[in-house]
């Protein structure tokens, strides 16, 4: 049974007063547990859109996607964010730490939805969380106080203090000098390891792509095998204006 698996995906959004705009296209991926993956893409690829997807935010236009090996377009709304609370976990390059509320109080956000065990032991459970990535000693610090390497460590910690069985991280290291980035990847890699949960990278950055075990590469909303993901080029995978963007949409502009 695949975690997570999308099959001839693809998206499309109306735009008035013209044809509807395709963002992803004919898109397979299976997930297992304990997979590491990596996409990389260049701005206006569809980074974002397929994100979305494999997070159950947004739904394919047409083709598959399962959880489980359940049809996630047959599941009510309700019942697809109980999934997405309980066994997603998100990543992302801003850290979106709520600022004025301490590392403890962040870690614990995702365990007000829980119910149970989760939810009466949540403080603990978050404080653990925030002993296994090394912040014992910052458990009351406010997100202001903390290095950039150590608000990623809250975030982290937030992101899997509900033991989620896919972790999504959206350019985990953007914002963070390469050395704290190839320190934060190392832990997230062992927690990943430890909990044998499935790991989805999106990046830019070609190194941190070379980590996951499996790679692809999104190309105008197309995914592709890559099979060896150092060689990409920057001005593949590179970022902002003087990368130019990547959809249907600019070249139709
Ligand atoms: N609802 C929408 N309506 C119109 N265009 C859209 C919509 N959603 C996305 N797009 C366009 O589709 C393309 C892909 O969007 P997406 O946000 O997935 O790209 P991305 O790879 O995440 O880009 P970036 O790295 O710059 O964030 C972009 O050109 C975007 O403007």
């Amino acid at each position: 049974m695949s975690l997570l698996q999308l099959e001839d995906v693809t998206r499309t959004v109306p735009i008035p007063d013209g044809d509807p705009l395709t963002i992803l296209s004919g898109v397979d991926l299976t997930v297992e547990p304990g997979d590491r993956v990596s996409i990389v893409g260049r701005s206006g690829s569809g980074k974002s859109t397929l994100l979305n997807m494999l997070g159950l935010l947004d739904l394919p236009t047409t083709g598959a996607l399962r959880f489980d090996d359940v049809d996630v377009r047959t599941m009510r709304s309700g019942r697809r964010d109980r999934l997405r609370g309980s066994d997603i976990g998100f990543i992302f390059q801003q850290f979106n730490l709520l600022e004025g509320r301490t590392a403890t109080e962040n870690a614990v956000v995702p365990l007000i939805y829980a119910s149970g065990p989760s939810f009466w032991r949540r403080e603990r459970l978050a404080r653990e969380m925030l002993e296994r990535v090394g912040l014992a000693h910052r458990l009351d610090a406010l997100p202001g106080s903390l290095s950039g390497g150590e608000q990623q460590r809250v975030a982290i910690a937030r992101a899997l203090v509900r033991s989620p069985r896919l972790i999504l991280a959206d350019e985990p290291t953007g914002a963070l000098d390469l050395e704290t980035g190839q320190s934060v990847m190392d832990l997230l890699d062992e927690i990943v390891r430890e909990r044998d949960a499935a790991l989805v990278v999106i990046t830019h950055d070609p190194a941190i792509a070379a980590r996951g075990d499996r790679h692809f590469r999104l190309v105008r909303g197309t995914l592709t095998p890559e099979l060896d993901p150092t060689a990409v080029s920057y001005e593949l995978v590179g970022s902002g204006s003087d990368a130019g963007s990547d959809t249907d949409a600019e070249e139709a502009s």
